[in-house]
């Protein structure tokens, strides 16, 4: 072999020991979610976010984080969720997470959509978890995607049945969730062998490649919207999927993931209310007043990619502030985010309330 032919088996060599093919140094995953929120953050003219009241927050929050122990075991701690470790759990909140969405009622809190499970009446998430675990008592395999398949079982009439309601009010969007479980169904039947758990062993131990396999694959899990001219990916329940299997498992087995820390908050309707209660958020007057009216906000507007963006820049920003006050910490975005979402539902519960979240329909969240 000449000189040169040799120096060209070393290279070879050597770009595979380094995983570099054709001379491109392979990237870690990213999600590109933060960098869109961020792009929101500077492009934003109806949602400002407050540094002083996100700084109070940061240390308020961390505060009642440690004071309540919060960590991935107040997942658990919740009696709908899964108490289990295994495959079993993992198809139970792939069925979760690919329907929650959008529980928000039109109507009076006593005639919203509920369902009544283990003697109590359970709304906004928790209907929809309770309505799984009822199926299942009720021997109808809601979590496999086989049955999800199997049109002649799978009836439109079973899946209205497992989700009827306590009140007059049915579950919104009812007809979209059926084709969500549908067309994740299908996909899961042709690609990843009928179940969930191939898509977990795909990503390899990366929370963002898992969460780019779900948009890439399923489309009801694409949350990409156009803002000012650029794509912005939110991905709130392909993120949300992940970061449950990561609480349910405690970051072991289905939930071990190297880069846990790449997954944002999830942008929701919740959360920028619960901002704006603590003071961090700013609307400006056409939108406070039109949130306040209890007015709805079209899927894709630019006031709902504000409020959600804004959202996932905000906790990022609290989320290095407490790890600037607590260095080596041991907090991430879903840690806050969890935290602030219980946090929100307690004040519901005590009708206290500061400002109503805003109202959009869509299967985005
Ligand atoms: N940002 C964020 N959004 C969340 C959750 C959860 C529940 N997560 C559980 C898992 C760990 C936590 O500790 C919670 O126990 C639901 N949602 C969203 O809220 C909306 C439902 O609101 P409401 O109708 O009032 O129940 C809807 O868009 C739903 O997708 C969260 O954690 N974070």
């Amino acid at each position: 072999m000449s000189d040169d032919e040799v120096d060209q088996e070393l290279l070879v060599l050597l770009r595979k020991s380094l995983g570099i093919a054709n001379g491109s140094v392979s990237q870690p995953p990213e999600t590109k979610v933060l960098e869109g929120a961020e792009y929101v953050y500077d492009n934003a003219i109806d949602v400002a976010l407050d540094p002083q009241g996100t700084k109070a927050a940061a240390s308020t929050i961390w505060a009642l984080m440690q004071s309540k122990g919060y960590s991935t075991k107040a997942w658990s701690s919740h009696e709908l969720h899964p108490q289990t470790r295994d495959a079993a759990a993992v198809d139970f909140i792939f069925t979760m997470d690919l329907l929650n969405f959008c529980f928000w009622s039109e109507g009076t809190s006593d005639g919203r959509f509920s369902v009544n499970y283990r003697g109590k009446t359970w709304t906004g998430y928790w209907s929809l978890v309770a309505a799984l675990h009822r199926a299942l008592d009720e021997e109808i395999p809601i979590t496999s995607s086989d049955f999800w398949q199997d049109r002649g079982e799978c009836t439109d009439e079973v899946l209205r049945y497992v989700f009827r309601s306590a009140t007059k009010e049915q579950i919104p969007l009812l007809e979209k969730r059926m084709a969500c479980l549908r067309e994740a169904g299908q996909i899961l039947y042709e690609r990843f062998q009928c179940s969930f758990t191939t898509c977990i062993r795909e990503a390899k131990g990366s929370a963002a490649a898992l969460v780019n396999l779900i948009v890439e694959n399923f489309p009801c899990f694409r949350d990409e919207v156009k803002f000012e001219g650029k794509k912005v990916r939110l991905y709130k329940r392909a993120q949300i999927l992940v970061a449950d299997l990561w609480a349910c498992f405690e970051g072991e087995s289905y939930g071990r993931f190297d880069d846990i820390g790449k997954i944002t908050a999830f942008a929701d309707y919740r959360i920028p209310q619960m901002l704006h209660s603590l003071h961090c958020f700013h609307y400006s007057p056409p939108l406070d007043h039109h949130i306040r009216q209890l007015r709805p906000i079209e899927s894709g507007h630019s006031w709902e990619v504000q409020l959600r963006g804004c959202s996932v820049w905000c906790i990022e920003l609290i989320r290095r502030e407490i790890v600037r006050r607590n260095p080596g910490v041991a907090v991430n975005a879903i840690l806050i985010d969890f935290f602030l979402y219980d946090t929100m539902k307690q004040l519901e519960a005590e009708g206290l309330e500061a400002i109503p979240h805003h109202r959009t329909r869509s299967i985005w969240y």
